[in-house]
């Protein structure tokens, strides 16, 4: 899940997109990029870290000009090395950057396509790179040295038929001005602020509407599905609905745990979700378990804490911080790599004993993934003293794969795949384990005020919104991206990089 920012205005824009991807830091940890134009010519700086540690005063410096946009990563396709960090480039035609959040579904077959036909070169394994290629080719299309904005978006008309999956997209095209886009069934968020001042107005496009707040913008909107939108340099906004939206279907696990809780997705309030979905999971406990031993109510820092105080209030038991986050140390989900995953939930939870000591303690936890933080945790309470360690799950069981920018492509890596709750609950040490029904996370995620109707719950359902995701698709992807099929490609990359040195 990255996050992606694009920013046309009048001052200088490095600065801004910085701050605005710091803010967008909890969507990606792998990788930081900026790109930005001044008179003609483009400047980049992008590579694996941190926005803080992939960005120096002198790189700033460089980046030059009044439009721009940035990107911070979490691979869900191609490798993590610092090839496929992002914004990519192309210099055909007019010179295009572009940033992406999300996973194409048939980025394979694309680029098989682009080569052969329309004679593209890739020289990456990511799906950005083969949609930047996509968009890149059928911009090229009218042939002239200028395209107007209906230019771009008959172009962008024909990319969403070839370009399957979820995407939300910033692209900047030298000499024109900044274009985003999000995929037709709405599933990776897209929004955009303005701000008027007295040099004329100015755009930011940005994942988050967070990012839009922070940076002194005024929301405007989402942007809708299947729609484009372009924005000159001289800061006239165009938009256009490219392709008709038959569902509108955001990514539920938005809510659930990727964004920011102070951001409103699709006019969904994603705090306000949270809230829901601590009140709603506190009804089932209270129905399933209403002669319960529960003592106290504990979050496990950051995600579930909004769930977590509406459980403790809905059961009227005490809420305590009973774990302290070490706040140096990243979001574990979003780390590459079991091993590390592990070693950073250890040294980023630490236990307050006192709160634990003899008494029967209900830990919450906005979902169970992979079942590392959870079963660490667990056994952190029991050392701690804990009597009996309780523990639910704000979300349902996570028992398939998600295709669309999250990082899950192995049912075999969910712990929650092919196992019933009793047998999760004994594989992570619990007492008694409750989970969220599904239907209650969607009652808690839909809101009269906005439109959605359905959301893409595939990691929880099995059901997926783009209706092109066979058994043999993820049997395929398991196949490419499990955490064993990755060592593997690392390894392979460093005996490669071996061999080079020693010629
Ligand atoms: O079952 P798992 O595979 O461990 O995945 C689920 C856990 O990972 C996330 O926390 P994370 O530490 O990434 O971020 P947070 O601080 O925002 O909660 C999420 O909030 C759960 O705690
Ligand atoms: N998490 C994402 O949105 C990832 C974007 C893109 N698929 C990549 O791997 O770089
Ligand atoms: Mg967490």
């Amino acid at each position: 899940m990255c996050g992606i920012v694009g920013i046309v205005g009048h001052s200088p824009a490095n600065q801004q997109i910085y701050d605005a991807l710091t803010v967008l830091q909890h969507r990606g940890q792998d990788a930081a990029g900026i790109m930005t134009c001044h008179g003609g010519e483009l400047f980049m700086r992008k590579k694996n870290g941190l926005v803080r540690d992939v960005f120096q005063q002198r790189h700033m410096l460089a980046l030059k000009g009044t439009i721009g946009i940035g990107h911070v990563r979490y691979p869900t396709a191609g490798c993590d090395s610092s090839s496929e960090a992002q914004p990519f480039f192309v210099n055909s035609p007019y010179g295009i950057c572009l940033a992406h959040n999300g996973n194409l579904t048939n980025a394979a077959e694309l680029a098989e396509v682009l080569v052969r036909e329309d004679l593209r070169h890739l020289n990456t394994s990511s799906d950005s790179e083969v949609l930047l290629n996509v968009f890149a080719s059928e911009l090229s299309r009218p042939g002239t040295p200028r395209v107007s904005a209906a230019d771009i978006f008959t172009a962008l008309t024909t990319v969403y038929r070839r370009a399957r999956g979820g995407f939300a997209v910033v692209a900047m095209i030298v000499g024109h001005g900044l274009v985003g886009f999000r995929d037709p069934h709405g599933i990776r968020p897209l929004v955009i602020g303005r701000r008027e001042l007295a040099s004329g107005c100015e755009y930011m496009l940005a994942s988050e509407s967070v990012a839009i707040d922070q940076l002194g913008f005024t929301f405007l909107r989402d942007v809708a599905p299947g729609e484009a939108v372009f924005i000159d340099e001289h800061g006239r906004l165009y938009s256009q609905q490219c392709v008709p939206v038959s569902r509108h279907t955001p990514c539920i696990f938005e809510y659930v745990y990727f964004a920011r809780p102070d951001s409103i997705i699709d006019r969904i309030s994603v705090h306000k979700a949270r809230l829901r979905m601590g009140d709603l999971l506190a009804e089932k406990i209270h129905r399933i378990w209403p002669d319960h031993d529960i003592d106290v109510v504990i979050p496990i820092p950051d995600t579930s804490r909004t769930a977590a105080v509406q459980v403790a209030q809905y059961l009227g038991i005490k809420y305590r911080e009973g774990f302290v986050k070490n706040r140096y140390i990243g979001r574990t989900f979003i780390m590459p790599g079991q091993e590390l995953r592990e070693r950073s939930v250890r040294s980023k939870l630490n236990v307050i004993d006192l709160e634990f000591r003899g008494k029967n303690v209900l830990l919450i936890d906005d979902s169970i993934v992979r079942g590392t933080t959870s079963a660490q945790i667990i056994d952190l309470a029991r050392e701690a003293g804990a009597q009996r360690v309780y523990f639910a799950s704000a979300a349902p069981p996570v028992r398939y794969p998600n295709v669309y920018g999250i990082d899950m492509p192995a049912a075999a890596e969910l712990v929650a795949a092919g196992r019933t709750e009793e047998e999760v609950a004994g594989l992570i040490g619990a007492d008694r384990l409750i989970y969220q029904d599904l239907a209650d996370l969607l009652r808690a995620c839909q809101h009269h005020d906005a439109d959605i109707q359905e959301f893409d719950d595939s990691c929880f359902s099995g059901r997926y919104v783009t209706g092109d995701i066979t058994p043999s698709y993820l049997e395929r992807l398991q196949h490419q991206r499990s955490d064993q099929a990755k060592a593997r490609r690392r390894q392979m990359h460093r005996g490669m990089l071996k061999a080079i040195r020693a010629v």
